[in-house]
């Protein structure tokens, strides 16, 4: 069976899209696991590997609609991915010639819009990052309290706070100095808390957050299922949340959200019910379009593939030069 896959980034966090409504049959659960494995690894899948997979399917909630499904690297499945969101909301809207829609993801029917560019020649989508839960049942993180905001984590990393936060995908984000942000501590315990451990028997995205200034600041992600990446969206939102509540960031307004692989912005906002939800705004870049058989790509034949680029690399190069690296 031929597939048509897109390489795409939002902020550098890669993925492949792939359209399963366009297949003759549905992947299974194994293939679509195995082909993840082998297509996004770093060493030897195609150009170059990605981040995840973003499949893209019917809704399943709803009689009409789109949905959009996020495996990780090393084939686990992720509740939410909000750079992905921003490129497959781009693709829909080609598809669909349409501006704004909603897509369903495994927990929530989220609003996305075409936005205005964030740089020059750079496609901008706005996404919507919720539900937003504290609850540490909801992470799911072993604890002993309901909620965790600004605490130590026993003596994991003396001297830090930590918050922790669905979005729905489980966050944990601490507020740190330049050095820590850059440190070993932090890969040390990111890998610690996604091994066998006893608070996050899932794993958990962890991010360590830099105040640059008013309404800015430098996000840096571990990922769940995936490693250090260039930038993770819902860590991004989560972690502007956690600025306008514990650091006096603005409710309402943008805060600049720099990565290490980019620039985006978000909005952090209240519902009358007191929950909170988030727009995420940034890039949706398309790199390059790609076939190949799943025949191949299972029996690891990746060089018979076809790629071709889609010329958005420059651009967005040009664009993030304006922003200071990690
Ligand atoms: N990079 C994503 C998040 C992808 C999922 C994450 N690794 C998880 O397992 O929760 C984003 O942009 O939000």
């Amino acid at each position: 069976m031929q597939l048509e896959l897109i390489k795409v980034h939002g902020s550098e966090n890669e993925f492949f899209i792939l359209d399963e409504t366009l297949l003759e049959r549905p992947l299974t659960q194994d293939e679509l696991v195995s082909l993840t494995k082998i297509i996004t690894d770093r060493n030897t899948g195609l150009l170059k590997g990605a981040d995840g997979v973003l499949l893209v399917g019917t809704a399943k909630r709803k009689e009409s609609g789109e949905s959009m499904r996020v495996i990780n690297n090393d084939g686990s499945e992720a509740s939410m991915c909000g750079n992905g969101l921003r490129t497959v909301a781009r693709y829909l809207s080609e598809k669909k010639k349409l501006d704004e829609f909603v897509i369903e993801t495994m927990h929530a029917d989220l609003q996305v819009k075409k936005a205005e560019e964030i740089g020059k020649n750079i496609q901008t989508f706005q996404v919507e990052i919720s539900p937003v839960s504290f609850n540490v049942e909801k992470l799911p993180f072993n604890w002993k309290s309901e909620n965790f905001i600004d605490q130590e984590l026993a003596d994991l990393a003396p001297g830090l706070k930590f918050s922790a936060v669905a979005v729905p995908n489980p966050h944990l984000i601490s507020f740190v100095d330049h050095g820590t942000l850059t440190s070993l501590q932090f890969e040390k315990l990111a890998k610690y808390l996604n091994g066998k451990n006893p608070y996050f028997p899932d794993g958990v995205n962890i991010s360590f957050v830099e105040e640059l200034g008013k309404q800015e600041i430098f996000v840096r992600t571990f990922e769940r299922g995936v490693g250090f990446t260039n930038a993770c969206g819902t860590a991004m939102a989560a972690s502007s949340l956690m600025y306008v509540l514990l650091k006096g960031g603005m409710i309402e307004e943008k805060i600049q959200v720099t990565n290490p692989g980019g620039m985006v912005q978000t909005i952090v906002h209240k519902h009358e019910d007191g929950t909170y939800w988030m727009d995420l705004i940034g890039n949706a870049t398309f790199l390059n379009k790609v076939s190949i058989s799943l025949e191949d790509i299972l029996d690891s034949k990746l060089d018979n593939s076809n790629s071709v680029s889609l010329n958005e690399a420059k651009a967005y190069r040009e664009f993030i030069g304006n922003f200071s690296a990690l």
